[in-house]
C-alpha cells in the first residue's frame, strides 16, 4: 500500500471560475504546496504547458504530477473529437509521470452554468447517451493503456454521473479493466450519497482520490436557494478535510483495509480572498496526519 498526498492547485486558483484567485501566481501556489508538505499536484491552467518546463519547477519543489482533469465529450459530439483533445491531454500527463487520467463527461452538464440550478438542473442521460458514454470510455481507456496509464471516472455535480444510481450504472455498463473510479467524498456528500458505502463498494475500480469537505450550512443553501454550482463554490460549500461536516476518520479506516495504492489529493475550491490557501493547505495536512496516525483497526 503506497499513498502519496497530494493537493490541487483549485484553492489557490480556480479554472472555473478564473476570478477567483486571479492574481495568485502559479510559483506561489506551488511553492505552498510544498510548504505545506504536499507531495504532488494535479495540473491548473497556470501551470506551463511544455513538460520540460513544468518538470524543472516542480523537482526544485520536489513536487510530482499526480493526474489532470479532462473534459469528456462522448454523449453530445463525435467520438473522434474527444479522442483527439484526450490523446493530447494523455500524452502530456505520460510525460509528466502520471498514471491515471481524471475524465469527466461535460455532455449536458451544467456544472459551469451560472443560470442553472445544480439539484434542479442536473441532466439525465438517455439511454442512447448512456451506451455513447459507456463505449467512448471504454474506447479512451484502450488509448490510456497504450502508454500504460489508466482512465478514473470523475462522478460530479451537475452531469450526468452524479448520484449513487448513477454511478452504479456507469460501473456496471463498463469493462473494469478498461474504466476506473475516482472517488470525490465533498461531490458524493454534497449530492447526498453515502462516501463509504460508495468506497466499499467500488474499492478494487477506485484508483484516484479527491478529498475535499463540505460546510453544512453552505450546502443546504446551495439545494434551498437553487444555486449553480459555481454560486455555491463561491459562497463556501467546499472546505478542506477537517473543516466541514465530513468525518474522514472511518473513509480513511476503508482505504487503509482496501490496501489501496495511489493519490489522495486534497481538493477545495474556494475563494482564495477567503480562505487563505496556505492556511487551508496547512489545517488540511494537519488534520490528515493526525488521522492517518492512528493505528489501522483490526
Ligand atoms: O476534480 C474536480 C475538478 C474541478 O474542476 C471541479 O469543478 C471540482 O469540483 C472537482 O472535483
Ligand atoms: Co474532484
Amino acid at each position: 500500500m503506497t499513498i502519496e498526498l497530494g493537493i490541487a492547485p483549485i484553492g489557490w486558483t480556480n479554472d472555473d471560475m478564473p476570478e477567483l484567485g486571479k492574481e495568485v501566481t502559479f510559483e506561489q501556489a506551488i511553492d505552498e504546496m510544498a510548504l505545506a508538505g504536499y507531495q504532488g499536484t494535479e495540473v491548473g491552467n497556470k501551470y506551463p504547458k511544455d513538460p520540460a518546463v513544468l518538470k524543472h519547477y516542480l523537482e526544485l519543489r520536489h513536487l510530482k504530477i499526480a493526474s489532470a482533469w479532462f473534459s469528456a465529450f462522448l454523449t453530445t459530439k463525435p467520438y473522434e473529437e474527444t479522442e483527439a483533445a484526450f490523446i493530447k491531454h494523455r500524452d502530456f500527463l505520460h510525460a509528466m509521470g502520471a498514471k491515471v487520467i481524471v475524465v469527466a463527461e461535460q455532455g449536458h452538464s451544467v456544472q459551469g452554468m451560472l443560470d442553472k440550478a445544480v439539484f434542479d438542473d442536473k441532466p439525465y442521460f438517455t439511454d442512447e447517451e448512456w451506451q455513447r458514454l459507456a463505449t467512448g470510455l471504454e474506447r479512451l481507456g484502450d488509448r490510456a493503456h497504450e502508454v500504460g496509464m489508466q482512465i478514473v471516472y470523475h462522478h460530479h455535480m451537475g452531469t450526468g454521473v452524479q448520484t449513487t444510481a448513477e454511478i452504479d450504472k456507469l460501473m456496471a455498463m463498463t469493462d473494469p479493466d478498461k474504466v476506473s473510479l475516482l472517488f470525490d467524498t465533498g461531490h458524493l456528500v454534497l449530492s447526498g450519497e453515502d462516501p463509504l458505502d460508495i468506497f466499499n463498494r467500488y474499492k478494487d475500480r477506485i484508483k484516484h482520490i479527491h478529498f475535499k469537505d463540505v460546510r453544512p450550512e453552505q450546502a443546504k443553501q446551495e439545494r434551498a436557494e437553487h444555486m449553480s454550482f459555481l454560486a455555491g463554490v463561491k459562497n463556501g460549500m467546499f472546505t478542506v478535510p477537517g473543516d466541514g461536516m465530513i468525518d474522514f476518520k472511518p473513509i480513511w479506516q476503508a482505504i487503509q483495509k482496501s490496501n489501496y495504492s495511489g493519490w489522495i489529493v486534497v481538493e477545495a475550491e474556494q475563494d482564495p480572498a477567503k480562505a487563505n490557501p496556505l492556511e487551508y493547505a496547512l489545517k488540511a495536512k494537519q488534520y490528515l496526519d493526525t488521522i492517518m496516525a492512528i493505528p489501522q483497526a483490526v
